[in-house]
């Protein structure tokens, strides 16, 4: 989805906003919200123009490059045809493509990395180690701040029992078993016997591996096969994007109340908010992401860690 932004500096952007609305409502849907902000949907594209102090700013989206410069020129035409008068400008960047969105300012995650209690040296090797083993792949580990808050989030709970969905090299196994309690126990679930063998040498260093039970095999048939009891403190589903609405269900009904299921990567990079993709894992996320809001049985919240973060409380 291409997106591009634009700002233009008038006195009165409310004003210009009302107006456009009133203009083109008879052509597109043009709504005025309570704030001020104006959302234009046409066919095939959208563009909402939000008054921020002694400026417009501006958002266009479309379909394709060609509907997003129809959207522009609409936009930025009656804009400055209504704002004439005192000159108004809209200055539009070159667009990007919103499918690579970028939801963490860059500068924003590396300050993120270096404020949270370091890694310690064993996952740091295991991060190199992962680099080395697995090259390109080893974008799949999650990034040390979610290492930490995945820790985080298993001594809050207090969690004893945990399952975790998508194990790679181990690091986010590593991160939840050394939270967890002596006698705590980790079913860790994947399909790779190669990827999960560099985890255990690294597992075995943190004095973790007894609390480890690693299952290799398609997760849907590892959790079918549990016994469909509360049994559960607290689940990280991190594997094929698919597949979630299965892990989910699977592990909802053996959660304990009060337990909480993590889902990594429901923003996708952007393309779970992007109807023009519309592979399966695609859908299934997006999907999964409006299920699990509207769903009575937890209370979710979704946090922009990372590529996106659901945290699902059992009631
Ligand atoms: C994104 S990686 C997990 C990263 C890991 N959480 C970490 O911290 O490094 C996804 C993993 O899911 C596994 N996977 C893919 N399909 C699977 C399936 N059907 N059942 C179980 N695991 C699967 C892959 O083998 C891969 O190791």
């Amino acid at each position: 989805m291409p997106i591009a932004t634009a700002r233009a500096a008038t006195d009165r952007p409310e004003r210009y906003l009302k107006q456009l609305v009133s203009h083109l409502g008879h052509k597109v849907t043009a709504e005025l919200a309570g704030d001020g902000r104006a959302t234009l949907t046409f066919d095939d594209g959208t563009c909402v123009l939000t008054p921020a102090g002694d400026e417009i700013e501006l958002i266009a989206t479309a379909a394709a490059p060609d509907t997003l410069t129809r959207v522009q020129d609409v936009v930025t035409r009656h804009l400055e045809r209504f704002g004439a008068q005192e000159e108004l400008r809209v200055q539009w960047t070159a667009p990007v493509d919103g499918g690579d969105l970028s939801i963490i300012d860059p500068a924003v995650s590396a300050y993120v990395l270096t404020h949270c209690t370091p890694p310690g040296e064993i996952l740091h090797e295991l991060t190199v180690r992962t680099r080395e083993a697995t090259g390109r792949a080893a974008a799949m580990q999650i990034s040390h701040d979610e290492g930490a808050f995945l820790s985080m989030l298993v001594k809050l709970t207090g969690a004893r029992h945990a399952i975790e969905v998508g194990v790679f090299t181990g690091y986010s196994a590593l991160c939840i078993a050394r939270a967890l309690p002596s006698d705590g126990r980790l079913l860790a679930c994947d399909t790779s016997e190669e990827w999960t063998s560099i985890a255990r040498p690294f597992w075995e260093r943190a004095g973790v591996a007894d609390r480890i039970d690693l299952k290799i095999g398609p997760a849907t048939e590892t959790l079918r096969a549990l016994p469909a009891e509360p049994a559960f403190d607290i689940a990280f589903i991190d594997a094929d994007k698919a597949s979630y609405p299965t892990y989910y269900e699977e592990i909802l009904q053996r959660l304990r109340p009060g337990g909480l299921i993590v889902l990594d990567n429901v923003f996708l990079a952007g393309r779970s908010l992007d109807p023009a993709y519309q592979e399966e894992r695609h859908l299934a996320m997006r999907r999964l992401n409006d299920f699990i809001a509207a769903d009575d049985r937890v209370d979710a919240v979704m946090l922009t860690v990372r590529d996106g973060v659901t945290l699902a409380r059992k009631r």
